[in-house]
């Protein structure tokens, strides 16, 4: 692994555990798995996207997952973090300034009410299920854009939902931190 890249890795770990007992940026009882549970998971984007191009943007970041781990994989490419709870945002923007992402930023906004951010990528995880995600969609990616949407074990049933209201290319990735959950690769999207 790239040196900076692991050094980064690290410092972003460290900081969840110091903030962690404060404003609970992951839940106390998977803090041990930290680095094997959610950054693993996360880093699973940038195995799924290896040269990302445009705006990434990551919603319902919380602690910068998976959204500050794609910044520390791709420090030259624009990522926009969101997430509507200001103590997380604190957070995030200390961590994106300890680490020196210069390509990161983090902003308190719902999504709802945030102007229309016209990404290549955009990445959820733990945010919301697929068919109330798929309006974000819609309005935040550009025309060729493309979702990465890290699901649980429901995938298929919150699959079978949206399908019924929107039409869309799907793939589905095995998650490697859960055989049962799944990343899905969401693009070209239009209402049913
Ligand atoms: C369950 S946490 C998941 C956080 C992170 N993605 C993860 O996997 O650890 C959901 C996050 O979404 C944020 N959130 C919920 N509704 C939101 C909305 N409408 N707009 C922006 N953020 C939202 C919450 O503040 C919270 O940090």
């Amino acid at each position: 692994m790239n040196a900076s890249r692991e050094a980064r890795l690290a410092d972003y770990a460290a900081l969840i555990r110091k903030w962690n007992p404060a404003i609970n940026l992951v839940s106390p009882a998977s803090l041990d798995q930290l680095e094997k549970r959610h950054i693993a998971d996360s880093a699973q984007l940038a195995r799924l996207r290896p040269d990302p191009q445009g705006r990434w943007l990551d919603i319902g970041s919380g602690g910068g997952l998976p959204g500050l781990v794609v910044a520390i994989y791709h420090p030259n490419l624009p990522v926009m973090l969101v997430d509507s709870d200001r103590r997380k945002v604190a957070f995030l923007q200390t961590a994106i300034r300890q680490l020196g992402l210069e390509n990161c930023t983090a902003t308190a906004a719902r999504v709802e009410q945030l102007p229309a951010a016209d990404a290549s990528n955009l990445s959820a995880r733990a945010l919301a299920p697929l068919d109330r995600l798929m309006p974000y969609l819609e309005r935040h990616l550009a025309q060729d854009g493309t979702a990465w949407l890290m699901k649980g074990r429901n995938w298929q049933t919150e699959l079978s939902a949206a399908r019924m209201s929107w039409h869309f290319d799907v793939e589905s990735h095995p998650s490697s931190t859960d055989p049962e959950a799944a990343i899905l690769q969401i693009s070209n999207i239009r209402h049913g």
